[in-house]
This record gives structure tokens, C-alpha cells and sequence, in this order.
């Protein structure tokens, strides 16, 4: 009895202050924010009024020694309310932080934060390593670069079977501006940052008189729309049984680039505003089949927000945020299958036999593979910069050095220190961690195993259920077991809610692989029968 009074208070404890946190601070600093401005400096007045109020909330958690509560759930809140982030920083900071990436350290500088592994020791100021520490502390996992490290580990034979490959068929089209053992020149690849490969797709495919499955002609033909193509994505996710878009998303998202002239950040992004109505994404839609994928992908975000919308506040995000960013790509997975696109009329009937399904699994390597070593080192340069083993005078030198020594290529002319190439990527500009890629390019696969388990659509050792193969349209035994992992939030430890849908508490590469192993067998032969050289030396390009 006395120990459940003493929760009971605590839960009360919790709940005023949970409801004082959000309540407050979201209706008073709406009010001030409108008081003082409007239009888009509402916007940066409302984001200053919040990061005070933030700030004002958090020291009074800090006065709680909720280390001490003996109820988990109330100590798990906590500590996520104690985590206050870039809100530390005064506004002004802040907002520079957000704007001008490249004076992110002395603004880090000037601000104190607490010690992250001794919460009550606040007189720190943002020395590197509270960064590098505060992203990986999101994974809740102590030995988590350890984890991530392995895993590129697991997949890295596949992508350097993929870069001999591709780097075979860029000799075969540029000559020797293409190296047979070297690095690939960054600019030959169809992508401004080489993450993604799908641009060379057409002219380096395994069987190119095969039927072509990419749908952008279909969908141009069939008059698709950016409504439409939003449209029959949200049908899918209702397919299901999870949950349509609701009415205020269709008013207020931007699934356009506007033509009133106004400016607008294109990168596509999906947005919770916490009310438990409001859900929007901002895409500035083409019809093309790569907005098609990009749009489930954003889905996927709105719909882990309708899912966990009755969470507590601190519990409305991912189980960490690598799964945040597997959900629509979980669904894509299916949806990019040619069984899915003919039953939707956007691909033509024909064969399916091994040389189209390798040349299926060649064109998802082409994404999903060769982004992981991109994916990886983007934040492992980051943790340098933070943890300041990468300084200002190298900046530069250590990103290409990450670029040629894990994805194996080379920038197309010599750099130096006065270029900063990383920032060329949104995610760096924009100050958004990017390891949940990585992250999510693994994890989706396990869930898309569990999910095609459950749909009877795969079945291990059977070749008429290939899990390339897998659609799970329709099947709500596995919608519902992915809403009841959606509906978690981050309430529990990533890896019990991993657990529940997937069996296994830890991510590993065994989906992705089993996923690609067809291709991965066809590639060896391919290359050996062609010998060609499998992985690359360094760049004789000048970087440092
Ligand atoms: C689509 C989004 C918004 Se969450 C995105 O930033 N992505 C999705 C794939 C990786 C990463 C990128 O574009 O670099
Ligand atoms: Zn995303």
C-alpha cells in the first residue's frame, strides 16, 4: 500500500507537471507569439518563446531526483524531459545554430548544458563530446557504434560487389576517367551526393531487354497527380486496417511547390504539431517514380503520429529514430514489388522470371545498398567534428577521406580546405542527425521479413515466397501488428518494441541480406566472370 501510494503520488506528480509542460507551454507561447508578431516571424517568434519555455520546464524537472523514483515509466519521462538539446542555447543562438551551420562550434561555445551521464553537473558548456553523445544517446544502447560498425561490416562484401559492378559499366561508357581498381569519380553516379544510384540504373542494368520497372511513364500516362499520388499511398496504409489521413492534412499540408513565388525549403518532411489533429507533409511533389517512393516514405511519419498521438508528449517520437524512418519505407518495400505495380495497372504484365528479378533486386541495391556506407559516414564525420578529433583545418580532408575509404569514391576535381562539400547536404545544413538512415535501411528489413511472415507472403526456403517478392497489400494481420508496434512511441526501450513484431531484440543485417542474396549470388559470378577487381585502392585525386 505505502509503495503504491508512493507511485500514485508520483504519477500525479507526473501528470501535473506533463500536462503543466505541454499545455502551457504550447497555449502561452501560441499566445505571445501571436501578441508580438505574425506570418512567418510568428513562426521564428513562436520557435523563441517555446525554446525560453522549454528551458523554463526543464529547470523545474531538474528539481525532481527522478533518478530515484522506483517507477520506471515515470523515470523513463523524465530522463527524456531532462534532455533539453539546442532549446539550452538562448533563442538568438539558436536560430543561428538552425541558419548558419558553419559558426555551430563557438555558438556550442557560449552555451552550458548538463553533463549527460551526470544530469545534476549543469555548468558545462557544450564541450564536443556532449553532441556526439546526445545523438547516440537517442539509441538508448551503450555499445551502439560498436553495433552500427558491425553491421556495415555484414554488408559491406554486397555493396563492394555492387561498386565493381557499376564501376565496370562506367569504364564501359567513359573510359579511363573511370579507374578498373580505383575509387568511382562522385559526379558519374546520377546523384548530387552519390547516396543513391538509381541514374545509372537504365544503362548498367544486368538484363536490359527486360521490361523497365520504373513507373515515372506509367504514372504520367495515367494523368497521376501529386494529390493522386498521395491518394493511393494513404489507400495503401488503409489497406492495412491502420489508420487514412485525416481531413486537416489534406487542408494544410503542401504536397506542391507553390507557384505564388514565395520560397520554400523543398526538402521533403512531415510534421507533428501535437495536438493530436494536426499532421502535414511539405513536398514539392513531381510525378515521378522517385516522389512516388518519397511519398510513402513521408507517410510513414504521419502515420506513426496518428498511431502514437494519445501518448504522452515525450513518448509521441520513434522507439528511436532509425524506426521513425523505416515505417514508409517498410510499406514502399511492398509497393515497389511488380506484382504491386501490375495489380495497380503501372507496369505492364510480363515475365517474372530470374533474370527480371535480378533485375528488380539490382535496381532496390541501387537505393537501399548503396546508400548505407553514404548513410554511415555522413555521421561518423559528424561525431569527429564534435567530438573535435575532425577540427576546422580538416574538416574537409576527413569527410573525403571517409568518402573514398568506406564508399570508394572520389571527388570529381581536387578539394581543399576551402571547400566544406558536407555541408551540400540538406541533413548537415539543417543540423538534422543522420545515422536514422542508416539505421532505418537495416531495421526495415527485419520488419518487412516479420510483416511478410505474418501476410503469408513469405515463407523461408520457399522460392515461390521470396521476400523480394513480398507485398503485404491488404493484409491486415500484419497492418495490425505494425500498428501495435507504432503505437508505442518510444515508450519502451527500442529494443522490446523491436522484439514484439520481430522476434529479435537487436537490428542485424540478416533481413537485407536474405532480402539480397539473389543478386548478391548473381554479382559474384558476374564480376568474377568478368575480373573484375572487388573493392577499390585509394583516390589518386587531391583532397587534403
Ligand atoms: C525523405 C527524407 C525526409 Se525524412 C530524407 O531526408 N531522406 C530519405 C532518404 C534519406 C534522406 C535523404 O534524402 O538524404
Ligand atoms: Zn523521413
Amino acid at each position: 500500500a505505502k509503495m503504491m501510494l508512493k507511485i500514485l503520488g508520483e504519477l500525479a506528480l507526473l501528470g501535473a507537471i506533463a500536462s503543466v509542460f505541454v499545455v502551457a507551454a504550447q497555449g502561452r507561447a501560441q499566445e505571445r507569439a501571436a501578441e508580438e508578431s505574425s506570418g512567418r516571424e510568428y513562426m521564428r517568434k513562436l520557435d523563441e518563446i517555446m525554446a525560453e519555455e522549454q528551458k523554463e520546464y526543464w529547470k523545474e524537472t531538474m528539481t525532481y531526483f527522478w533518478h530515484e523514483f522506483e517507477d520506471e515509466d515515470l523515470k523513463r519521462m523524465f530522463k527524456k524531459y531532462s534532455i533539453l538539446g539546442t532549446s539550452a542555447l538562448p533563442e538568438d543562438l539558436n536560430q543561428r545554430l538552425i541558419q548558419a551551420i558553419n559558426n555551430m562550434k563557438s555558438t556550442y561555445a557560449k552555451a552550458t548544458i548538463c553533463d549527460y551521464k551526470n544530469i545534476s553537473k549543469c555548468d558545462l558548456t557544450v564541450e564536443p563530446e556532449n553532441v556526439a553523445e546526445w545523438w547516440i544517446g537517442e539509441y538508448e544502447t551503450e555499445d551502439i557504434e560498436d553495433q552500427l560498425a558491425d553491421l556495415w561490416t555484414q554488408v559491406k562484401p554486397l555493396y563492394e560487389q555492387i561498386h565493381a559492378y557499376v564501376r565496370r559499366h562506367l569504364r564501359l561508357k567513359y573510359g579511363d576517367a573511370v579507374s578498373a581498381k580505383g575509387p568511382i569519380p562522385a559526379h558519374l553516379l546520377g546523384n548530387i551526393w552519390a547516396q543513391t544510384w538509381s541514374n545509372v540504373e537504365k544503362f548498367t542494368s544486368p538484363f536490359p531487354d527486360k521490361p523497365d520497372v520504373d513507373v515515372t511513364a506509367a504514372l504520367i500516362d495515367q494523368n497521376y497527380t501529386p494529390l493522386k499520388i498521395f491518394q493511393t499511398a494513404d489507400e495503401f496504409f488503409k489497406s492495412l486496417n491502420l489508420t487514412g489521413v485525416p481531413d486537416l492534412f489534406w487542408e494544410r499540408s503542401i504536397i506542391e511547390k507553390p507557384d505564388d513565388g514565395r520560397d520554400m525549403v523543398c526538402h521533403a518532411s512531415a510534421w507533428d504539431f501535437f495536438d493530436g489533429e494536426d499532421f502535414r507533409i511539405k513536398q514539392c511533389t513531381t510525378i515521378t517514380n522517385a516522389f512516388f517512393k518519397t511519398t510513402h516514405h513521408e507517410l510513414g511519419h504521419i502515420q506513426y503520429y496518428l498511431q502514437y498521438k494519445d501518448q504522452p508528449i515525450v513518448y509521441r517520437e520513434g522507439a528511436n529514430p532509425g524506426f521513425h524512418e523505416a515505417v514508409g519505407d517498410v510499406i514502399a518495400l511492398s509497393v515497389s514489388t511488380p506484382k504491386h505495380l501490375k495489380v495497380m495497372g503501372l507496369l505492364e504484365e510480363g515475365p517474372e522470371d530470374n533474370e527480371s528479378n535480378i533485375n528488380q533486386l539490382y535496381k532496390m541495391g541501387l537505393d537501399k545498398i548503396v546508400f548505407l556506407p553514404f548513410a554511415y559516414l555522413l555521421d561518423l564525420w559528424r561525431y569527429g567534428v564534435f567530438r573535435g578529433t575532425t577540427t576546422p583545418e580538416n574538416y574537409n580532408c576527413h569527410f573525403w577521406q571517409l568518402r573514398d575509404a568506406i564508399q570508394g569514391i572520389e571527388p570529381p576535381a581536387p578539394r581543399s580546405e576551402d571547400d566544406f562539400d558536407p555541408a551540400a547536404k540538406y541533413h548537415v545544413s539543417a543540423d538534422v542527425e543522420y545515422m536514422r538512415y542508416y539505421i532505418s535501411y537495416i531495421v526495415q528489413f527485419q520488419f518487412h521479413r516479420s510483416l511478410c511472415q505474418l501476410a503469408d507472403e513469405y515463407q523461408p526456403g520457399d522460392s515461390t515466397k521470396q521476400l523480394s517478392n513480398c507485398d503485404i497489400y491488404k493484409s491486415t494481420k500484419a497492418g495490425n501488428a505494425l500498428k501495435d508496434m507504432l503505437k508505442v512511441g518510444s515508450s519502451r526501450p527500442w529494443p522490446d518494441t523491436m522484439e514484439a513484431l520481430t522476434g529479435q531484440r537487436n537490428m542485424d543485417a540478416s533481413g537485407v541480406m536474405e532480402y539480397f542474396q539473389p543478386l548478391y549470388d548473381w554479382l559474384k559470378t558476374e564480376n568474377e566472370r568478368t575480373g573484375e577487381y572487388i573493392g577499390w585502392e585509394p583516390s589518386t585525386v587531391q583532397y587534403c
